[in-house]
């Protein structure tokens, strides 16, 4: 039986998703709600090892769909072992991205279909869809120049694809933008961090009252 809250963050490179993310989880912690907060490909050990073999650089070769099933076999073993769990005991878990980021990147920038990759990972989560969703939304140019402007990010497989590819991820979240407006909303991540934050906590707790 679900009693906790499932919040999603969404959002090309460098929108600021694992920033604001750590915000928030400070936030709720002073207010005294149990939370906690996790990312995909990863967040348990299993998927942490998915994760590498996905965005390893020297992995060159990957085919569009064997990266489409590790980002859902990754996303299957997080969800029983960790998100299911901390819902199931009243929870709010906040996960830095989730389906959507496979429908944006490899349904729409990879060209394999977003209704092909909501099939192959409805079998991977079943029903469990994000209560609600915050998608940063931003210039893929300006996410890639803060990126590259962080020394202490690695870079990865992903990050590497051409500015086109970027842009289409981009235009696929907004497709998503359009087919789910009641789970997701968009939040303009080239403001400053504190009115990205300000925003994203008034839809926090809209969705937590
Ligand atoms: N609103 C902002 N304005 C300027 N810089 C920002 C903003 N938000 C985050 N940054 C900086 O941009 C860089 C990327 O931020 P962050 O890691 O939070 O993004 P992300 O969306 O999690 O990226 P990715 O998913 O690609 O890893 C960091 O150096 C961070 O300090
Ligand atoms: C979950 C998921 C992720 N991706 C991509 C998006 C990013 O390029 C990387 C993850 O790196 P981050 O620094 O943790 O954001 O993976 C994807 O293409 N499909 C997915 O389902």
């Amino acid at each position: 039986m679900k009693k906790g809250v499932f919040i999603t963050i969404e959002g090309p490179e460098g929108a600021g998703k694992t920033t604001i993310m750590e915000m928030l989880m400070e936030k709720l912690k002073l207010e005294g709600y149990p939370a906690i907060s996790t990312r995909e490909p990863g967040g348990i050990e299993i998927a942490e090892k998915i994760r590498h073999v996905i965005l390893d650089k020297e992995n060159k070769a990957m085919d569009a769909r064997t990266e489409a099933l590790l980002y859902a076999a990754a996303r299957r073993q997080h969800l029983v072992e960790k998100v299911l769990p901390a819902i199931e005991s009243g929870y709010i878990v906040i996960c830095d991205r989730f389906i959507d980021s496979s429908l944006a990147y490899q349904g729409y920038a990879r060209g394999l279909g977003i209704d092909e990759i909501f099939a192959i990972n409805q079998f991977a989560i079943e029903e469990m869809m994000p209560d609600a969703t915050l998608y940063f939304d931003i210039d893929p140019a300006i996410g890639l120049d803060r990126i590259n402007r962080d020394n202490g990010r690695e870079v990865n497989r992903l990050d590497l694809e051409g500015i086109d590819f970027h842009h289409k991820v981009r235009e696929g979240y907004h497709l998503l933008c359009k087919r789910f407006p009641n789970r997701i909303v968009k939040i303009d991540a080239s403001q400053s961090v504190e009115a990205v934050f300000e925003s994203a906590v008034d839809e926090l707790f809209r969705v937590i009252q």
